[in-house]
């Protein structure tokens, strides 16, 4: 697994955990993330079966390198106990838990799983977690959530049942959203962990999602949780970074080390000032120009 302030993680996508043919299949699509879904998306009378389901698929799927994400039922559910239990002993790499409101629950979130991964032989920190901030105290405790345990890799806005906290729902121009965006960014940033914006659920307009997800980069997401496959490739191409922002990226790069041989921190190119910060964003555009393929290894461009 890449380190993880490094890892890419553009794409989230949700597996409805219910469904045996979209969960084995779910890593055919190339989404950064994998989260195969126990809360919302599965009814009472199937959840036993999806976890079951979501537990075989773990063990015997290949999912090609994507993260593999579960979003767990609610602390206060009768399954959630259940469902960390089961996805501990599975190996999952992050587990997402719906609707947090305090720091108190990512704390109890860590204690079972800690214990979880006792109870099962697995090595003890080797499961990462995650918080989705669904409510209007969610979004104001989220910097203590967001910094909550050295467990957390990321958090999530979920706007449909923020929006229905907050007594509105979703406008094409996301002015409801706007407060919780910042907040959320915010504080992921300030704790050095990943920021996902909410899922996009109109399948048939295009232009919306690429409206929002255009938006949310410029923001400063690292990426979108997802319902559908076809929502993949639109987000890889928003972040995709252009040829001229590669281009720059080496040449700051390159100059860097060049710099730093000399034993010098600081360098002009072009009569810009290079330091520290200017070298971080190179270094991300790198990371996602490889994801694009645009890119090998070593740095140099891709022929098409
Ligand atoms: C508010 C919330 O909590 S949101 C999170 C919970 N919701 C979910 O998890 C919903 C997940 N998404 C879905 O179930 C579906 O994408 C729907 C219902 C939104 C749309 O379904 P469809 O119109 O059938 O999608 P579409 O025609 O694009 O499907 C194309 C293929 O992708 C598969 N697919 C669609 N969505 C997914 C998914 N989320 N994960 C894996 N595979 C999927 C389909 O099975 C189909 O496969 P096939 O070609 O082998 O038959
Ligand atoms: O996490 C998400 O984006 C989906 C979700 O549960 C919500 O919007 O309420
Ligand atoms: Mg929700």
């Amino acid at each position: 697994m890449a380190e993880n302030s490094e890892r890419l993680r553009r794409t989230m996508m949700f597996v409805p955990g219910n469904n045996p043919a979209m969960v084995k299949d779910a890593g055919i699509y190339g989404a950064d993330s994998i989260m195969f879904d126990l809360e919302d998306a599965v009814s009472l009378a199937e959840k036993d079966a999806a976890r079951v389901l979501v537990y075989e698929a773990l063990q015997t799927q290949d999912y090609e390198g994507a993260e593999l994400v579960v979003r767990v039922n609610g602390i206060d559910t009768p399954f959630y106990h259940n469902d960390v239990r089961a996805m501990v002993k599975a190996g999952i790499d992050v587990i997402r838990l719906p609707k947090v409101e305090s720091a108190q629950m990512i704390k109890d979130l860590v204690k079972d799983v800690a214990a979880a991964e006792k109870e099962f032989g697995r090595e003890a920190g080797s499961t990462h977690v995650m918080a989705a901030i669904e409510s209007a105290k969610g979004v104001l405790n989220v910097p203590e959530i967001a910094a909550a345990s050295d467990r957390m890799i990321g958090v999530a806005l979920s706007a449909e049942d923020y929006t229905t906290d907050m007594k509105t729902h979703r406008y094409p121009d996301g002015a409801e959203l706007e407060f919780a965006r910042n907040m959320v960014l915010h504080a992921a940033r300030a704790a050095g962990i990943a920021a996902f914006d909410t899922v996009f659920t109109n399948m048939d307009d295009t232009e919306g999602f690429y409206r929002e997800t255009r938006y949310i980069h410029q923001l400063g997401f690292d990426g979108k949780s997802l319902v559908n496959p076809r929502q993949i490739k639109m987000v890889n191409s928003v972040y995709e970074p252009t040829a001229k922002e590669i281009a720059n990226a080496r040449n700051v790069i390159n100059a860097i080390a060049e710099a730093k041989l000399k034993g010098s921190g600081v360098i002009s190119m072009n009569g810009q000032m290079v330091d520290r910060p200017v070298v971080l964003r190179a270094q991300r555009v790198m990371r996602l120009a490889k994801a694009s393929h645009l890119v090998d290894e070593e740095g140099n461009d891709i022929e098409e």
